[in-house]
Parts: C-alpha cells; structure tokens; sequence
C-alpha cells in the first residue's frame, strides 16, 4: 500500500502530506492543501477546548440547530472556524455542516472540492472534559467550475469521498485520515504546533469484544439486534459507550469492536448523520479492514437524498458486523413468516 511504503513514525503530517503528493505526478497539490487546512483548524479548536472552562466558552448558545438539537457555545465556535479555515485556504467551494440548515458557499467558485463536517462531535460532553471530536468528508465538486455549489455536489454517495477523517481531542490530539490508501494517525505535540505520525496503517481487526450502543433505547430497538445484545452478553463482551461517536469509533478501530446506533422510536432513521458522521467513519472502516452498515446495505453505497438526513449505523470489526447483521435480519425473516 502507497501509505506503508514512505511512512515512518515520527513524520511531521506537513512531510507526510508532501511525500503522499510526490507519489502522484500529476497531484496538483490542491487536495494536500485542503488537509492543511483541516489540521490548522483543528489545531484552533484544540486550544479553544482546553481552556473552554476558563474562557467562558462551554454551555448552551441558546440556539438549536435544523435537528432541533441544542448547540453549545463550542458547537458555533468549532463551525466558524472550519468555515473560517475552508473558505480562506482557497480550496473548497461549498460545506455542508451540522450547525449550518443550508450549503455554505464559501465563494470559491474555482474551487474542485466540497466538504461534509461534524465540527464538533460528541458535543454535550464538552461541559464534564469528556473527549469530543471533529468528523470531516472531502469529494470533488460536481457542478461545473466556476459556478456556486449546488445540491448536486453535496448529495454524492459515500464511495465517491477522496479523503476523510477525524480529530479526536482526547487525552492526546489525534488527527487520523485516509485518501483511500490505508488510515494513518497522527498525535499533537503542543509545543511544536505539529501533529506526527504515530498510528501508520491503523487496521481494524476482523474480530473484538467491545460492544458499544446506548442502551437506554433497548426497549424499542429492532428485535434482531436485542437477540445480538444478548449474545455479546453472554459472551461476557465488554460494554464500552462513552457518547462521542469519534471516541467510541476510534477506540474499536485500535482495540476491536462494534458501534451501533439503531433505529429507535425517538430516532426512527438512527441519530447519526450520513453526511457527515457516517460516511466519513464508514470509508476509514473500510480502509482499515472494518466494515459499516445501517444493518442492511453498506453506507458508502447510500444515495444520500438531504443534507441532514440520518441513518442507522453499524461499524467496527468485520466479523461482529456481519454478525449484527444476520440476526437483525434472519429476526425479520421470521417475524414476517
Ligand atoms: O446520547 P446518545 O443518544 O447516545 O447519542 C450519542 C451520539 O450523538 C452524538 O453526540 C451526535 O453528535 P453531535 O454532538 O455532533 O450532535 C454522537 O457523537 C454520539 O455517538
Ligand atoms: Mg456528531
Ligand atoms: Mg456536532
């Protein structure tokens, strides 16, 4: 794989961007820009979160999003500067983001690139220093250059994502990406301002023992999954939820596991956003090995029909996806017999 063949620990993510270019004549260096500016950005973000007791800046910013969902201070700030960082690196013309009803048009109608972001996942754990994260996808545009960014652009299903990733502020900063050639990860060091490669070619294993949903929900999830609940259970799985999305996919992705968020009757279609929660996770699942489903059909396969739309989701280790699976579904072939 291109990743494994010039990566080594301890790479500034600047020189890694750089070699990545080198290995494709013909890059033109926009795309390398884009991740920088990601990174940037994240680096903002990550000294806005660790002095947010200080400044003032956690609790409610007395606004809810177009999901009807509360958004904290920290939510609005995350989104500025993403938008900040995207619209004046150049290189995107349009964002679609959890906080914004509508396309972001950044102005750069020249631009060839539109990005999906969560820009601040798992927000609600901001106020008890629980790690929270940012989620984001990169897709070529689809409109014709030179023109604002349309639906069309926006609406791309997940195979067509060229890049994606998240940075988890936790303990460490991560930041951990793929451009389709294997996932690498890579941890700030503060003091330098500079992430380093510190996870090379993270792979998912085929098989865990984490389980991770919020079962406050079990009553009206699908029966299937219950029945796959109790075999976890049984199996003495460890339960593992911690409300970010980043951390509890981050964490199955090093040790082995699966996430689910199902179809509950307070949430019919999932929580989770396709846009830009799942399908960024689904592409680094499946560049790790790992796998990502909304219990039936594949989530890079979804034809996304909104810019906020949600699914269920299903990610982590291969096996205990395929496993889910089966039983959500062979419960329904039975149910409807
Ligand atoms: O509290 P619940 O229902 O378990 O939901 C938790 C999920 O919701 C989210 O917080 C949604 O993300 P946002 O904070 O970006 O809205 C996920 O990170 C997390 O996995
Ligand atoms: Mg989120
Ligand atoms: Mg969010």
């Amino acid at each position: 794989m291109i990743d494994k063949l010039t990566a080594s620990v301890g790479t500034a993510l600047d020189r890694f961007i750089q070699q990545k270019q080198e290995q494709f004549p013909y890059a033109t260096g926009e795309l390398s820009q884009l991740l920088r500016d990601i990174a940037l950005a994240s680096k903002i973000i990550n000294r806005e979160i660790n002095r947010a007791g200080l400044a003032g800046i956690e609790g409610g910013a007395g606004s809810n999003n177009v999901q009807g969902e509360a958004q904290q201070k920290l939510d609005m700030i995350a989104d500025v500067r993403f938008t900040r960082a995207l619209s004046k690196g150049g290189e995107t013309c349009g964002i679609v983001s959890e906080e914004m009803d509508d396309i972001i048009d950044t102005g750069n109608h020249h631009a060839k690139y539109i990005v999906t972001i969560d820009p601040l996942d798992g927000s609600s754990n901001i106020d008890v220093n629980v790690l929270v994260g940012t989620i984001f996808s990169i897709y070529r545009r689809r409109s014709p250059i030179g023109r604002p960014p349309t639906e069309e652009d926006m609406l791309q299903q997940g195979t067509e994502q060229i890049a994606a990733g998240y940075v988890l502020y936790g303990s460490s900063t991560m930041l951990v990406y793929s451009t389709g050639y294997g996932v690498n990860g890579f941890t700030y060091e503060p003091s330098l301002g500079e992430y380093f490669l510190s996870h090379p070619n993270m792979q998912c294993k085929e098989d865990g023992s984490i389980f991770s949903i919020n079962e406050g929900g079990y009553n009206t999830f699908p029966e299937g999954l219950k029945e796959y609940i109790e075999t976890c259970k049984e199996r003495e799985y460890s339960a593992r939820y911690i409300g970010s999305l980043v951390g509890d996919f981050h964490r199955n992705l090093l040790k082995g596991g699966i996430y689910i968020y199902p179809s509950t009757s307070k949430y019919s279609k999932g929580k989770l956003r396709l846009l830009y929660e799942c399908n960024a996770l689904a592409f680094l699942a499946e560049q790790s090995g790992g796998m990502a489903t909304n219990g039936y059909k594949r989530i890079l396969e979804l034809k996304p029909t909104e810019l906020h739309e949600r699914t269920p989701f299903y990610v982590g280790s291969k096996n205990m996806v395929e496993e889910a699976m089966r039983c959500l579904q062979q419960l329904e072939k039975v149910e409807k017999i």
